[in-house]
Parts: structure tokens; sequence; C-alpha cells
């Protein structure tokens, strides 16, 4: 696993866009061969969105091969509710790009049958090649996408409901009324994360620190599902210096000096980014 810590931020923000947006350009993604991007809702990729929607008004990067696939819906709101995760990613990132709204994909959260909505989502992942990159965030508890602590890690794209720790953090979406928070939502699993060629993480602020702990320093385990990631050959972490508050001293020093070399987050031209 990768850990770059970076001093806040805006440099998490903008490390991690332009590593993205790298990965796409070295990618030269065609028509026949798209890239497959998976990406997260929450405030912790916006920085992300802001710095990709510069990279491509700036013509650094297009987005008219990429096909995303977003980690997860909630179910029984409307799709165009305020905070649907459809809202959500029209409003803070793909309006804002040269996406071709057919290469959008985003769980129905109100299917006939939430089921096969799972397992054609999965589905169509696979047909059309697996995904080369998935972004995501985690929450307070680890959790990956809507993966709540005690998840199958080997779960795939299912209905899952909320535990009472997410249903309160989200709430400051909702009026900060838990009852209007939904209980339910789809999302993909543990293994469709794991599955992807490349998965970044993004991780800020002292309210992860303790999941970080988890994720970098202790055991696999299905109570804090990010730390599946130490299975995936190509996992990567990016945090603020926030975040790494619980980590040993040792952990720390170790990841910035093997990674020394590769924390400019102003050059996207620097191909030691790249793994
Ligand atoms: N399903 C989403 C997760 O994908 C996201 O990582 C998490 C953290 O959100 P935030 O980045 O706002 O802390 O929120 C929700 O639970």
């Amino acid at each position: 696993m990768r850990l770059i810590i970076q001093n806040n931020y805006q440099e998490l923000s903008k490390w991690t866009a332009n590593y993205i947006a790298r990965k796409i350009q070295l990618a030269n993604p065609t028509e026949e061969k798209p890239f497959l991007l998976g990406l997260p809702t929450g405030s912790s990729p916006l920085g992300v969105y802001r710095e990709l929607i510069n990279l491509n008004q700036e013509g650094l990067v297009s987005f008219k091969h990429v096909i995303t696939f977003n980690m997860d819906e909630y179910v029984g709101i409307p799709k165009d509710h305020p905070q649907s995760y459809h809202t959500f990613m029209w409003e803070n990132f793909l309006s804002h790009i040269d996406i071709q709204p057919e290469n959008v994909n985003i769980l129905n959260g109100n299917p006939a049958d939430l089921k096969e909505e799972c397992a054609r989502y999965e589905q169509k992942m696979k047909d059309l090649g697996g995904i080369d990159l998935f972004l995501g965030g985690i929450g307070p508890d680890g959790h990956i996408a809507f993966n709540e602590p005690g998840s199958s890690l080997a779960s795939r794209t299912r209905d899952k409901e909320l535990n009472y720790d997410t249903i309160v953090a989200n709430s400051r979406f909702f009026n900060n009324d838990v009852n209007q928070v939904p209980k339910l939502a789809l999302t993909v699993g543990v293994a469709t994360i794991l599955d992807a060629k490349e998965v970044v993480i993004i991780v800020n602020g002292l309210g992860k620190a303790r999941a970080l702990k988890h994720a970098v320093e202790e055991g696999v385990n299905h109570m804090w599902t990010i730390s599946a990631l130490q299975l995936h050959p190509r996992g990567m972490i990016v945090c603020d210096e926030h975040a790494t508050y619980e980590l040993k001293v040792g952990t720390y020093k170790h990841f910035k000096s093997i990674e020394e070399n590769n924390l400019d987050a102003g050059n996207l031209l620097n191909t030691d980014l790249i793994w």
C-alpha cells in the first residue's frame, strides 16, 4: 500500500487530481478502449473534483472516452432529490466536464428490483473490461462506499442497511434530522472495489484519524472495511496531516520518506507519481 501524506486538503486534492489526470492521459482512451473510472460522493472528493474540472477546462485532460461508475446511491429518494448522489455528481463534477452523459453510470435507487439493479451494475463493469481506477473516500468508522462495519470483505454490489453512525454523519445534509436520512442504500461491495486495477482513497481531517490508523497499521478486519485495501496490489491512500494524528511516529516517517520524491502536487508531468 502507498500512503501519500500531503500538507493540507488543498494539496491532497491537487495531487490526487493530477494523479488521476495523468493516468487518463497515459491510458490515451478511445471509444473502443475507454478508461473506466470509479467515483465517490461525500465532502472528501470535492477538492479533487474542483481540480479535475480545472484541468479539463484548461485542456489538460479529457473525459470524452472516460466511463464513470459511482460507488453508491440512497434507496427511496427521487433521483432529482437535492441529496441524491445523482444530483451530487452532476452538480459537483459531471456537468462541468466534457463527459458524454451516456458514459455516466450511477446506481438507480428506485428500481423495480434492487437485486436485479445491483447485478446489472456489477455485470456492466465486467463487460466493459473492469474499473481502471476506483477513487473513494471513507466514513469515520472506516467504511468504504456504504460497506458498513461488519460487511463481508467478499461483498459485491448490493443493498445495505446504513448503520446509526453513518445516518448521524450524513444527517448534516438532511437538515440535521436523522429521520430524513434514507436507511437503505445500494453500494458496490468491498470485492467490487478490490477488482479495480487500482484503488485511490482520500482520507482527510482529524475525524478520519482513527480510521486511517486501522487502515494502515492494524490487520485486515471487516469492522474497518477500508483495511481490505491491504489486500490490493495497487492500493493507495492520499491523506492530509490532520488524518495522520493517530499513526505511530515510525509509520508516519516510513511513508513520508519512501514517498519523498513523489509529493510535488503541482507537477502534472512528474511520472514518478505514477505506479
Ligand atoms: N457513502 C459515502 C462514502 O462513500 C463516503 O466516503 C463517506 C464519507 O463522506 P465524507 O467525505 O463527507 O466524510 O460518506 C458516505 O457514507
